[in-house]
């Protein structure tokens, strides 16, 4: 296989494609059609359309490295386990929010190797952004200007700043008493928070944008929700953690469910310790 940082400008380029297919449903008038899942979780015409379009790509780019989409069928998913290294995608995270015209949805594409995440790409298709990361490397923002190019700026998560507050990204959609505690366990041991809600893995987005400190996630979601964020924060300066401290490991067990995590900005930070040990 190639350098990983030499996939990144064709993976930029092949989530704008997905991207722009989504856009097309997004934008046209009563062309947003949803069907339940078995899980109850909807599916459209743009979540197909956008797994086809990856599974297409990520084959011409490296044939030989099988891809698991949340869209792939549950044969080819429980092939899983033989895989070491494998694309782990979700080729529109946040339908819910694509349905209800929020605008937060996202496309993610990890590469796994060996239990890890070694490479991350989110890409935001309505704002035409991309965000890589490689953990030990970097991570980058990509804008597309005008004439179709796309320019990098590096990404750093911020330092907690003593006295300030601490802003704590959710979801839209879940509640729950383990949120609610370990809100309340911040602001007696930090002071004050700001909440900021919003849909889809966007969240990891806002964490390399320094636009919030925490996303601790106690609410169901799958490995495909979470990998490509954990590239691209770990590579940013923060870590992944799960409530064991150790950060998650994929492809492990028997189902597809992510372990509850913390999502944590400034990684060398004590606060995230005590709370781990409380
Ligand atoms: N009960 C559940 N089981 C598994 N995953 C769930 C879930 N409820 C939500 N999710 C996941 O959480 C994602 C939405 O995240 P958020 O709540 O932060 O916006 C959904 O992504 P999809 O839209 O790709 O299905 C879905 O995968
Ligand atoms: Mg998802």
């Amino acid at each position: 296989m190639q350098p990983l940082r030499s996939l990144i400008p064709p993976l930029v380029a092949l989530c704008h494609e997905a991207g722009e297919a989504i856009c097309g449903h997004y934008h046209a008038p009563g062309e947003v059609k949803v069907k339940a899942k078995q899980d109850d979780s909807p599916l459209t015409r743009a979540d197909l359309d956008s797994h086809h379009i990856l599974l297409d790509g990520l084959r011409r780019l490296t044939g030989d490295v099988p891809v698991l989409s949340e869209e792939s069928t549950p044969e080819h998913k429980a092939r899983r386990h033989e895989w070491r290294r494998y694309w782990l995608v979700d080729p529109l995270d946040g339908t819910k929010e694509f349905v209800a015209g929020t605008g937060e949805f996202t496309v993610n594409v990890a590469l796994i190797d060996d239990h890890r995440p070694v490479l991350g790409l989110l890409y935001l298709p309505l704002q035409r952004l991309a965000y890589a990361g490689l953990p030990g490397t970097g991570a980058w923002r990509y804008a597309r200007g005008d004439n179709g190019e796309w320019r990098a700026t590096t990404m750093t998560t911020r330092a907690l700043c003593e006295g300030a507050p601490l802003v704590v990204l959710a979801s839209r959609r879940h509640r729950g008493r383990e949120l609610q505690g370990c809100l309340e366990w911040l602001q007696s041991h930090w002071g004050p928070i700001e909440r900021l809600n919003s849909g889809s893995a966007l969240k990891f987005c806002q964490l390399v944008e320094g636009a919030g400190d925490f996303y601790p996630r106690f609410s169901p979601c799958c490995e495909w929700d979470v990998a490509a964020g954990q590239a691209l924060l770990e590579a940013a300066g923060g870590t992944l953690l799960g409530l064991d401290g150790q950060p998650p490991r994929y492809n492990t067990r028997d189902t597809l469910l992510s372990p509850h995590f913390l999502a944590i900005g400034d990684a060398g930070h004590p606060l995230w310790r005590r709370y781990l040990a409380a």
